[in-house]
């Protein structure tokens, strides 16, 4: 697992990550989420030994970061923020580069060399230098180092970003499949948060290098003022301001010229069946009901501009 213990890192008068502590047990798949500049870079670069703290501790599978990095780091797969690598290496020449530093040879080199290829799918490139490919496979070449020696614990920085969406589709199954029913750890940061609905088991929030939200993404977003709110799509427009005096109603918000509404729940209410009841006995020509689970951006938004003012 991993532990991380009033972590702590300043740059200058910068304080970049600040006490932050919280745990990740295996098995799970960590959103790690905050805005610009929040500290995730800073906060995995740590974890993996490329930075050093300046106050509090972590731990990576019972192995401290600071004291014990290089068993941390046997037990650790870290694909950095931009997936850098050797640009005029051949990925071939590149993945059995790293195979060497990870104290593989032989037989055992050239099939762990071949298992990373056919998992992130890379056998089109193999003689093709890193610097000519696109930006996705670029980034599948930093996923294949980071899972050739079949870490515990996988800490991914930003592992889909600039890609285009049949990219991002197929790094998040890769995620999953490394993940599922394996116990193994993946840390992935994001801005994006579909992603965390699409692949974590949990999500951490942070803002200015401090812990504001842990939980997992169903409970995330039942911090929503959406969570529970109930979407009418009509055919035209009604009157919707009677439904404010329903009970647990507590806002309708109006779009697409009053043919869309929202209506919002207090706090704790299920107000899913009053508003059916409603639109049935005023005949609504209502195409569309549902319930919302709640909106992550919505909660990031919320929570990352309380942290700022
Ligand atoms: N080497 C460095 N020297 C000085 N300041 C740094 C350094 N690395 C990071 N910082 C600062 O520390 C803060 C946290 O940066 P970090 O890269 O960890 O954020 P992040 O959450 O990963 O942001 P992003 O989502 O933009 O990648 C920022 O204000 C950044 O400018």
């Amino acid at each position: 697992m991993i532990k991380i213990n009033s972590l702590t890192k300043r740059f200058g008068d910068h304080l970049a990550v600040d006490n932050l502590s919280f745990d990740v047990q295996p098995g799970e798949v960590l959103g790690f989420l905050g805005p610009n500049g929040a500290g995730k870079s800073t906060t995995m670069k740590m974890l993996t030994g490329f930075l050093t703290p300046d106050g509090g501790s972590a731990s990576v599978c019972g192995f401290d970061i600071q004291s014990q990095i290089l068993q941390a780091q046997k037990h650790m797969g870290y694909l950095p923020e931009g997936a850098p690598c050797y640009g005029d290496m051949r990925v071939k020449g590149f993945l059995e580069f790293i195979a060497e530093v990870r104290g593989f040879s032989g037989a055992e080199k050239r099939k762990r060399v071949e298992q990373a290829v056919e998992q992130v799918e890379l056998q089109g490139v193999l003689g093709q230098s890193i610097e000519t490919l696109s930006k996705g496979f670029k980034r599948r070449v930093g996923l294949a180092q980071a899972i050739l020696h079949d870490p515990q614990v996988l800490i991914l920085d930003e592992p889909t970003d600039g890609l285009d969406p049949n990219q991002k589709h197929q790094v998040r199954q890769l995620i999953q499949q490394l993940a599922s029913g394996s116990n193994k750890i993946v840390v992935i940061s994001t801005h994006i948060l579909e992603e965390v609905s699409a692949v974590c088991t949990r999500a951490v929030v942070i803002a200015r290098g401090r812990l504001l939200a842990d939980g997992t993404p169903d409970q995330l977003e039942a911090r929503s003022r959406y969570h529970q709110a109930v979407t009418v799509a009509l055919a035209q427009p009604v009157d919707s301001q009677p439904l404010l005096a329903l009970p647990g109603v507590l806002d309708v918000e109006r779009q697409r010229e009053g043919r869309l509404l929202t209506v919002v729940a207090k706090p704790g209410e299920v107000i899913f069946p009053v508003v059916g009841q409603y639109a049935r006995e005023h005949a609504w020509p209502v195409l569309e009901l549902s319930v919302e689970r709640g909106r992550l951006d919505e909660v990031f938004r919320r929570l990352t501009s309380e942290e700022a003012a």
